[in-house]
């Protein structure tokens, strides 16, 4: 996906206008855009019910694992989402679960985790057994004589996201189950993110860095299920029946979500806007600072919107 020119600021009613009828579907990343941390964005309830009140259909796809789907409605009833339903969620710890079959990783399978909760729910949800992850003797200080160090050799996939709980037994163990049997059973990560934008101005380590300290240590490469897998965008595309012309990605950060919109060749010739609301600052979008190295097309970055806040668009609309 090339687009050569500067992205269009939405600033005035008709440019939001625009987007009502140009799009049906309105696909949301959360943390930077929806919320940062427990604090919602503010405007963020009304847009949402205000696109839902003219029909158009609203999903969120989250890079962050830590929350099953389950958790998410919790998570969304409580900031004020009222109708929100579990349907409407697609966080990458549902994804990697979702993957596993396709990986020959069977329902009753043991699975290794080094994450948050939301990822080992999400096994549990799928019919898998979940080991590691939240497991709070593995919050003890690393021992090698350990008796929690000796590998299950049923253990059929290793998935990995972000963890606050990030210590040395559980990185070591994870490790034996990366090496186990000539490194040979599946290497999920959960997403690419460097960092993630928290609250009061704080930017946070976010799950890539997670993925990739387990990735350098093991010599493996992982397969990334989040944001911009185009795979990913697919099963959302198909499970809700969307046309990819009248679909658009709302998201704060260009390696992941402006990508996704754009790879995915969403909306008629492209469908991706930027919020100024999360880890993206207007500095960053004019030289695409913040790409990684190994993505080469700086283009399929650039989003075709851009935004200050999504929060903002009920009040733009109505002058
Ligand atoms: O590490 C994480 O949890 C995620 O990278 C981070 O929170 C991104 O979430 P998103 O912006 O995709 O909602
Ligand atoms: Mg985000």
């Amino acid at each position: 996906m090339t687009i050569s020119s500067s992205p269009i600021k939405i600033t005035a009613r008709e440019h939001v206008q625009a987007l009502l009828d140009q799009y049906d579907n309105f696909l949301f990343d959360c943390d930077g855009v929806v919320w940062l941390g427990e604090t919602l964005i503010p405007g963020m309830v009304e847009a949402i019910e205000y696109l839902e009140s003219k029909g158009k259909k609203v999903v969120f796809v989250t890079n962050n694992s830590s929350k099953s789907r389950d958790e998410y409605v919790e998570k969304f009833h409580r900031l004020g989402f009222k109708s929100f339903r579990k349907q409407q969620v697609y966080p990458t710890c549902y994804a990697a679960v979702s993957n596993l079959d396709q990986l020959g990783v069977q329902p009753g399978a043991k699975v290794w985790v080094l994450g948050d909760a939301g990822i080992m729910h999400e096994l549990k949800e799928g019919g898998y057994q979940a080991l590691g992850g939240t497991d709070t003797r593995l919050n003890q200080a690393f021992d090698p004589d350990h008796p929690l160090l000796e590998v299950d050799p049923e253990v059929q996939a290793v998935i990995v996201g972000s963890t606050k709980d990030f210590n040395y037994m559980r990185i070591a163990l994870t490790l034996q189950y990366l090496l186990h049997n000539n490194k040979s059973i599946p290497f999920i990560g959960a997403n690419i993110d460097r960092t993630y934008p928290g609250p009061h101005g704080l930017i946070l380590p976010a799950g890539g860095s997670v993925v990739s300290y387990m990735e350098y240590t093991a010599n493996r490469t992982f397969l990334n299920v989040g944001k911009p897998s185009t795979q990913f965008l697919d099963t959302i595309v198909a499970e809700n029946g969307f046309d990819r012309s009248r679909t658009l990605m709302v998201g704060d950060t260009l390696y992941t979500d402006i990508k996704f919109g754009n790879d995915g060749k969403l909306g008629a010739g492209a469908g991706s806007l930027l919020v100024l609301t999360g880890g993206t600052k207007p500095e960053d979008l004019a030289h695409l600072l913040h790409l990684p190295e190994d993505y080469e097309d700086p283009h399929s970055m650039t989003p075709l919107y851009v935004m200050d806040s999504f929060g903002a668009f009920v009040d733009i609309l109505k002058g």
